[in-house]
């Protein structure tokens, strides 16, 4: 594909901004051609300063407009389905934020619907399979020098949710990410989840419960602990700990200058996801835009973004019942046996 990647980007808020943002100025090889937001002035603050840049409040009529070759999809998980499927219909390649769709039986239909078409023509934004420390333990534990891999200790600690975060969504939109990055750095499904809660903190407003604290099994018997604490007040944490069978690893913690002055030493701490996974943003839009510009999809698919959702309802479903539950994925359509490429190597090695 010769020339610049016309985008539509779907959604204009926090994530949307910043992904316009980026593809206009952050990365190479695209540019931003149209923007959908039904808050239409959001769109345009989005997009001041863009030459040639048309703002629509309905998506449809953003993938209509003229030059659009690719679809960026940052709107609320619950309109992904929709996107996921206009997009589909037009033959746009997609890079859909995260969740995949919140439900699994809407994510399955997503999966249906491509695997009508025959080839792949979206990529989740799980970004943290862009960040550096996530990209070297995952090698890390590829190479097999630490051993069969025990257990995963995770902590996903943000300072405030926003006012329409529900209960649900610390598992569905937080957890979702160390979802997939537990499949992604063990090779493994997780094939059942346990849920516990502490008394919520005062902090959170009244009808949420946060924190939680979520334990996965998996196919290859390691557990997965995540702590998920949506209104910590003190910082965007997100640490993971590997425990294997001889020795350990963890990422998370230095992200960050240390002071030291007067007898104490001070580390600042990132206050949210757009600086700590800044990097992982740009990585993964910038491989994104290159290999559709060859006409490649790569990184998460729909299968396992899927994947994520199953995960998350069945979490979702041991909160609400105080029991544990078990994940059933329907059948992997052929499409995705690449996946393998994925999710297998790591597991070969570590077998
Ligand atoms: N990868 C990551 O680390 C993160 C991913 N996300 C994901 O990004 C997506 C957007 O989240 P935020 O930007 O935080 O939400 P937001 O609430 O800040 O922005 C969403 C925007 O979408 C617009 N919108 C609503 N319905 C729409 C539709 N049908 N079509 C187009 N636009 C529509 C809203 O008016 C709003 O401006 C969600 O899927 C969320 O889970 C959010 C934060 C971080
Ligand atoms: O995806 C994200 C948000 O939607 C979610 O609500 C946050 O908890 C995560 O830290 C962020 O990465």
């Amino acid at each position: 594909m010769g020339g610049l990647l016309g985008v539509a980007v779907l959604g204009a808020g926090h994530m949307g901004a910043d992904h316009v943002r980026r593809l206009d100025r952050g990365v190479s090889g695209a540019r931003v051609v149209s923007v959908a937001d039904p808050d239409t002035d959001r769109a345009k603050e989005a997009t001041a300063g863009i030459d040639d840049v048309r703002v629509y409040p309905e998506p449809e009529a953003a993938l209509d407009a003229p030059g659009v070759q690719a679809v960026l999809v940052a709107s609320p998980g619950p309109a992904h389905e929709d996107a996921l499927l206009a997009a589909f219909a037009r033959g746009l390649p997609v890079l859909c934020e995260k969740p995949l769709v919140p439900d699994a039986a809407g994510a399955l239909r997503v999966v249906e619907a491509e695997a009508r078409l025959g080839r792949r023509l979206a990529q989740v934004g799980f970004m943290r399979r862009y960040d550096a420390e996530y990209m070297r333990l995952r090698s890390l534990l590829g190479s097999g020098r630490l051993g069969r891999p025990l257990m995963l200790h995770c902590t996903h600690r943000n300072v405030s949710s926003p006012p329409h975060f529900t209960t649900d969504m610390l598992i569905d939109s937080s957890v979702s990410h160390e979802i997939d990055a537990a499949r992604w750095l063990l090779g493994q499904e997780l094939t059942a989840v346990s849920v516990l809660c502490p008394r919520p903190s005062r902090n959170a407003s009244e009808d949420l419960l946060d924190p939680q604290f979520v334990v996965f099994e998996t196919s290859g018997g390691a557990l997965v602990d995540v702590e998920v604490f949506v209104n910590s007040g003190f910082g965007y944490q997100v640490r993971c700990e590997a425990v294997c069978e001889n020795g350990s690893a963890r990422i998370g913690d230095g992200h960050t200058m240390v002071v030291t002055t007067g007898g104490t030493a001070h580390q600042e701490v990132a206050q949210d996801y757009l600086v700590r996974f800044a990097d992982a943003y740009d990585r993964e839009v910038q491989a994104w835009v290159d290999a559709t510009r060859q006409g490649r999809v790569a990184g998460p698919s729909v299968w396992d973004g899927y994947a994520a959702s199953a995960v998350a309802e069945a979490g979702v479903r041991a909160r609400r019942d105080g029991v544990r539950q078990t994940v059933d994925l329907a059948p992997r359509p052929g499409l995705y046996a690449d996946d393998d490429g994925h999710l297998g190597a790591v597991a070969r090695t570590l077998a």
